[in-house]
């Protein structure tokens, strides 16, 4: 899905490049076709080098561009959208934001433009084409809304969501990845003090990990279903789970996740 459109990425940073390198990989943009802005531009001369665009210029990257991301924090936003108001183009801009907590609607109302607004939230694995991605709008055209799809579909899996989800959708999954690699560490903490050098461990326990999820992904199979698999009766596994539920396993992962929601809700709020 080669395209020769041109990509503005209004805020360089973790998300931001994880998303421009993806793109790449995936080969939908070359580096030329893509502008990558930052305050402090020096930070990406490794990027120019490797033929990206790179400007402090937000609103010359937007005049330049045909589909514009917003990957800046959300406290960062309203000053980013007052300075490309004026180069904002509602007939000619699609507008993707990645800020977590703040509707398709904030955003027309800060620009004071009827503009096609579609959010995204993708998670940093976007880098390596693995994301989970979830897309929402509340006034992108169809043929839009299928463009962001498969865009998104090249660096990992991507779904259409209300948009009311969109907070719950950071938390699971933009959240969730270091959700994850926290319990994958834990997992690697485990397996020194049972007798592994930490660089076998965590490597040990991350194929682990991998091996799980793909059991479910590609069995299209339930957890549970799984896990009884490996549970031996009056075995090491049940007797290694129930010590680890005894002491609120499942429970501190589902209280994080509420808890990373509700402060993604409110995020565009506190700034
Ligand atoms: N990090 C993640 O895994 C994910 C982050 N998000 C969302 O993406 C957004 C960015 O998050 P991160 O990349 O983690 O933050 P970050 O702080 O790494 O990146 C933000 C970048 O924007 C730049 N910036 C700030 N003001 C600017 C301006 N006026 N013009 C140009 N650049 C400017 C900063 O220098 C920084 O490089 C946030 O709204 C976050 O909620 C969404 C999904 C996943
Ligand atoms: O921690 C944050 O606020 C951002 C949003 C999702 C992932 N990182």
């Amino acid at each position: 899905m080669e395209t020769q459109q041109h990509i503005a990425i209004l805020g360089s940073g973790n998300i931001g490049l994880a998303l421009a390198k993806g793109l790449v990989k995936a080969g939908i943009f070359a580096p030329e076709q893509i502008t990558l802005t930052r305050r402090n531009v020096a930070a990406l001369s490794a990027l120019a080098d490797e033929g990206y665009n790179v400007t402090a210029d937000n609103a010359g990257a937007v005049t330049r561009a045909d589909i514009v991301v917003l990957a800046i924090l959300p406290q960062q936003l309203n000053k980013l959208l007052d300075e490309i108001k004026p180069a904002a183009n509602q007939t000619k801009h699609l507008l993707i934001s990645v800020v977590s907590g703040v509707s398709c609607q904030d955003i027309r109302t800060q620009l004071g433009l009827d503009i096609q607004v579609i959010r995204a939230m993708p998670n940093t694995a976007i880098a390596i084409g693995q994301s989970m991605t979830c897309i929402a709008t509340d006034n992108a055209s169809a043929a839009n809304v299928s463009l962001v799809l498969s865009l998104f579909d090249t660096v990992g899996v991507s779904i259409q969501i209300n948009e009311e989800l969109m907070t719950s959708a950071t938390a699971l999954c933009a959240c969730g990845i270091a959700f994850f690699l926290r319990s994958i560490r834990a997992a690697s903490q485990g397996g020194t003090e049972i007798g592994f050098h930490a660089h076998d461990a965590l490597r040990m326990a991350a194929q682990t990990a991998k091996g799980a999820a793909d059991l479910l992904l590609q069995l299209a199979s339930h957890p549970e279903q799984e896990i009884d698999k490996v549970t031996s009766p009056k075995g090491c596994t049940i007797a290694g789970l129930n010590e680890m539920e005894h002491n609120g396993f499942s429970s501190a992962m589902i209280k994080g996740i509420k808890v990373s929601a509700e402060k993604a809700g409110a995020l565009y709020k506190t700034e």
